[in-house]
Order: C-alpha cells, then sequence, then structure tokens
C-alpha cells in the first residue's frame, strides 16, 4: 500500500473508539521496531519525523526508511507524518518530499520558543491548510503551549517547545479558542496543552487531575467533535525502564509520565493521536546499557543494535494494544492522497463546530 493519508486513519479510529500512537522515528532500527510491533499486532502506523530527526538522519534516508517500511509491509496502512513544522515554508518542504501529514505548529513563532499569538497561529495554519488540502494532505495543528502545570516550565528539553516561564492559562487550551480556531482553520486533528509536556520530566509525582487536565479533552471534543485530538508528550515514562538505565550505570531522575489510564480515558473522549518518542528513547537505551555492561567484550554494532530494538518493538506492542489498535489496521481502506484532494475539494471533510 503506498503511505496514506492521516486524515482517513483517524477517521477510522474515531468511528471505532480508539486511538492511534505516532511514533517518532530517527533511525532504521525504530522504524522497524515499530514495523514489526504493528504487524504483530495488526496495527494501522503513523511514523514521525520530527526536525530533528530530518536533521539527524538526513531528509533523504528519512524519506526512504519510512518508504522502505511501505514496501517491506504492503498489507500495513502507513502515514509519513511531519511533527512540529515550525512554519509553512517547513511544511511546503516535507509536502514536497512526499510527507502525507504534517504538522503545522503555529502555538510557537517560528523559533520553536517564543509563545505566538492566535492571529498569527490561525493565519500560518490556514495557508499550511490551503497548500496541503489541495493535494490530499493532512494537517494538524496546535492550540495551546506544553508545559508543566506543577511549575509553570514550559520544558524546551528536546529543542521544540516555548522557552521560560508560562501561565495557567497558556498551558491549557480553550474550548472556546479551540471552536474558533478549527472554524478558521479547518483543519484536520489539533495537538492541546492539558499538562503534558516533551521530554522524560514531566510530573514529579504521579500526575492527579490538578496537573493533568484530561478533563479537558471532553469540553475541546464537545465543541469540535469531529476534529481528532492529538495529545503530545505522551509517553509514560515507565519506572522500570527508569530502573533499568539506573541499575546499568544511568542517572536518571525520579520522574513520572501520562499514565496509560489517563491516556485511554482521552482516547474516550476524543483523542486519536497520541505521540510517543521518549519511551522508545528510554528503552533503547536501558538494553544498550545492560548489554554493555554484561558484555564488555562485544563491539558489533549488530549485536547492541538488536536488543535495543527488541525493547522499543516491544513498548511499541504494547501501546498499540493499550490504545484498542489490534486488528484495526486490515479495516482502513487506504485511499490515494488524490482521492483525499476531490473529498477535500467537495467539502465532504469539513469540521463542525458547535
Ligand atoms: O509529543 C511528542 C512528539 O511530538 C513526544 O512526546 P514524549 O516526549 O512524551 O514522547
Ligand atoms: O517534538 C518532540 C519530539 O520528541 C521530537 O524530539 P526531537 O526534536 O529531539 O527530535
Ligand atoms: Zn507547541
Ligand atoms: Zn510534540
Amino acid at each position: 500500500m503506498p503511505l496514506v493519508s492521516m486524515r482517513e486513519l483517524l477517521d477510522h479510529a474515531a468511528e471505532n473508539g480508539y486511538g492511534i500512537p505516532a511514533f517518532n522515528v530517527n533511525n532504521l532500527e525504530q522504524v522497524q521496531a515499530v514495523m514489526a510491533a504493528a504487524d504483530e499486532v495488526g496495527a494501522p502506523v503513523i511514523l514521525q519525523a520530527s526536525a530533528g530527526a530530518r536533521k539527524y538522519a538526513g531528509e533523504s534516508f528519512i524519506k526512504h526508511l519510512i518508504q522502505a517500511a511501505a514496501e517491506a509491509y504492503p498489507h500495513i496502512p502507513l502515514v509519513m507524518h511531519q511533527d512540529h513544522g515550525t512554519s509553512p515554508k517547513v511544511c511546503e518542504g516535507a509536502i514536497a518530499l512526499g510527507f502525507g501529514s504534517v504538522m503545522m505548529d503555529g502555538s510557537l513563532l517560528e523559533d520553536g520558543k517564543t509563545p505566538a499569538s492566535f492571529d498569527y497561529n490561525v493565519k500560518v495554519t490556514r495557508q499550511v491548510v490551503e497548500m496541503a488540502h489541495k493535494v490530499g494532505v493532512t494537517v494538524e495543528g496546535e492550540l495551546g503551549c506544553l508545559g508543566s502545570l506543577e511549575t509553570g516550565e514550559a520544558g524546551e528539553e528536546d529543542g521544540i517547545g516555548a522557552a521560560g516561564k508560562l501561565d495557567h492559562s497558556q498551558m491549557l487550551t480553550d474550548p472556546e479558542e479551540a471552536a474558533e480556531f478549527v472554524k478558521a482553520t479547518q483543519l484536520d486533528a489539533l495537538a492541546i496543552a492539558i499538562g503534558t509536556s516533551h521530554g522524560a520530566y514531566k510530573f514529579t509525582r504521579k500526575p492527579t487531575g490538578d496537573i493533568l487536565a484530561i478533563g479537558r479533552v471532553k469540553e475541546i471534543n464537545a465543541r469540535i467533535p469531529n476534529t481528532h485530538l492529538v495529545m503530545h508528550g505522551s509517553s509514560s515514562v515507565p519506572q522500570d525502564l527508569l530502573a533499568l538505565i539506573n541499575q546499568y550505570g544511568g542517572k536518571m531522575k525520579e520522574t513520572y509520565g501520562v499514565p496509560i489510564e489517563e491516556i485511554q480515558q482521552a482516547i474516550k473522549y476524543g483523542v486519536r493521536k497520541i505521540n510517543i518518542d521518549t519511551d522508545i528513547r528510554l528503552a533503547m537505551t536501558g538494553a544498550v546499557r545492560k548489554f554493555h555492561a554484561e558484555n564488555p567484550d562485544k563491539f558489533d554494532m549488530r549485536e547492541w543494535m538488536k536488543p535495543a530494538r527488541e525493547a522499543a518493538k516491544a513498548i511499541c506492542k504494547q501501546r498499540y494494544l493499550e490504545f484498542g489498535c489490534e486488528g484495526q489496521g486490515a479495516k482502513v481502506k487506504g485511499l490515494p492522497l488524490s482521492v483525499m484532494a476531490e473529498r477535500y475539494a467537495r467539502g465532504e471533510l469539513a469540521q463542525l463546530v458547535r
């Protein structure tokens, strides 16, 4: 199957009440891990590449790694999504490269750090929607800034995120604004801010409603019922992976991620795409540390990458099962983007705003 539309996948998830983890990938082993996991459980796949990934691997490598995944697993509906585009130009470049889905993150200015105004966000997102829908490409936007409701720190730990302190209103997406935003932009998917943040250090304790506002999802969904909601910063940061890393010489501080039960609740309230990068990083790091500690004489990269790939696969498989993806891949038609372009043009995919 050629690369498919993210809108089609998310529509299917909404109709059938499940959520799809979107995994960040940077290299061959991560792509292989996600695909092998999806294949074992029959899940549809969203592989996403950040600007950081495109820089790390090189654009042609990222593109061809993902295309190789489509070729190796022709029966799996696969989306190639650009994560956190910081300008319409970046999104245009990704579309030219063959991405079937792009995120225009207009919650921040082009530096990826400074919180932007609502009007700026509408302007750049609208611009990307116009360019993308013409060719059947899906658009994700973001309203509200990811950040810790505990500390007010926006946390640009991995290079994407506001710098410095934010107030609570900037870190919680307002349902009224979300409705206005969707009406003005007609985007397909909306990333919302509810207290999650990128990276491993999200919460200093297991989060409760005051620092992780899952209830917001329901309120937002009530206003924009067919816009797919996206949770960024949604790694669960498993305690056993932290313990494994530290057992083998790591020095990770105490930290908590987004509990799986909270994500499952959010899926009931309309979240369809759940972004996960950190959990794969933790799984691979733990496996590599353990391997090297136990095999100090080994130096063949294939030997230590193998357990890392296995560990990544295990966590991906677990998330597919937890979010309800099992067996759903085969039910997705996998429409060509040209057909999606016609559907957008006919107004079939217009967003409802209440
Ligand atoms: O949101 C993400 C990528 O856009 C990744 O989030 P994590 O850092 O929680 O894995
Ligand atoms: O957007 C956040 C992802 O975790 C990507 O991180 P990155 O910019 O380090 O590739
Ligand atoms: Zn953002
Ligand atoms: Zn993100």
